[in-house]
């Protein structure tokens, strides 16, 4: 269970000088974005544009949903699995998830708090929208600058049929003392999550090599960009979706905030992303149709590979 203490997650400083596009600092930040992205899936990005007020209170937040008792949080008005609210499952006790659709929209946003809340709890709706339309602005620059190092335009259009899933997360701290998983080895479905985390770690990644390690973050400007599967499926394979996990240990809890966004449109691979070296592996992807055929129509065991045997050629 011990994660090795061999590689380090990359980190990719966005905060030591100004990012104009096209400037040399903006260059060079996407190619280590993508040389983090190609070869580890994930990075961490030091980002000073989210107020760590807005970050402090997104876990006050968290801690309040939680808090709630066990039939009200059932009530989320969503019941599609991992967008509704998951918790008491057996075989990891002390996690609990809560997912907000379309965070960006206030009006939606309101709807989902007034159902836990019926009197409404404006603080909640004003706190997770700052941070989620902060997160977003973060994701928007990490996609034109994938966008970029590749060579591929067309990031405005990417973005702008982007929409994000906000998830909350708990994670008690184990009894006993003792190691424990919180959440299972899995890659996400999203095109790129951004994670936040309070002080407590226990997030681990899988290397190429087949290793697990974790992270290292220096609060509070520090955050967790993964690739998911749609980003390994526009890519046609360069980047690879993050195999990874959540350990806990000592006394504490953990909470999370992750944005993942989706894409509400088809995603092909870009022409630039296809020569002899990299025939096309995929037909294009209906990403929104992908994250519900495996939560809600799939039937059988799971594949090894989704989107491979979802979309691959
Ligand atoms: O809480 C974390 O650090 C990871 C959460 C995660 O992997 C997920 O919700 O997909
Ligand atoms: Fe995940």
């Amino acid at each position: 269970m011990e994660a090795k203490a061999l590689s380090k997650v990359p980190v990719v400083d966005f905060s030591k000088e100004a990012l104009i596009p096209g400037s040399n600092p903006w260059l060079s930040a996407c190619n280590e974005v993508r040389h983090a992205l190609e070869e580890y899936g994930c990075f961490v990005v030091v980002y000073d544009q989210i107020p760590s007020e807005t970050r402090g209170k997104i876990f006050d937040s968290a801690k309040e949903l939680f808090d709630l008792p066990i039939e009200i949080k059932k009530l989320s008005n969503n019941k599609v699995p991992y967008r509704g609210y998951i918790g008491e499952n057996p075989g990891f006790p002390r996690h609990e998830g809560m997912g907000i659709e379309n965070v960006l929209s206030f009006e939606q946003l309101q709807l989902f708090t007034n159902h836990l809340w019926p009197a409404g709890n404006e603080p909640f709706c004003e706190t997770v929208h700052a941070y989620s339309k902060k997160a977003s602005e973060l994701n928007e620059v990490i996609v034109r600058m994938v966008f970029d190092s590749y060579g591929v335009d067309k990031y405005e259009s990417h973005n702008e049929s982007t929409n994000y899933l906000l998830r909350l997360l708990k994670y008690g701290e184990p009894t006993e003392n003792e190691t424990e998983v919180g959440l299972p080895p899995h890659e996400d479905m999203s095109f790129i999550t951004i994670l936040c985390q309070n002080h407590v770690n226990g997030l681990e990644i899988k290397t190429k090599d087949g290793d697990w390690i974790g992270f290292e973050l220096t609060p509070p400007s520090s955050f967790i960009v993964m690739a998911g599967d749609a980003l390994t499926v526009w890519s046609n394979d360069r980047v690879r979706a993050c195999t990874h996990r959540v350990v806990m240990s000592g006394k504490a809890t953990r909470y999370t905030a992750g944005l993942f966004s989706f894409s509400s449109k088809i995603l092909h691979v870009p022409e630039k992303l296809i020569d002899q070296q990299h025939p096309l592996k995929y037909k294009p992807f209906d990403h929104m149709d992908y994250v519900d055929y495996f939560f809600s129509k799939h039937v059988g065991p799971r594949p090894d590979c989704r989107y491979k045997a979802y979309c691959g050629i």
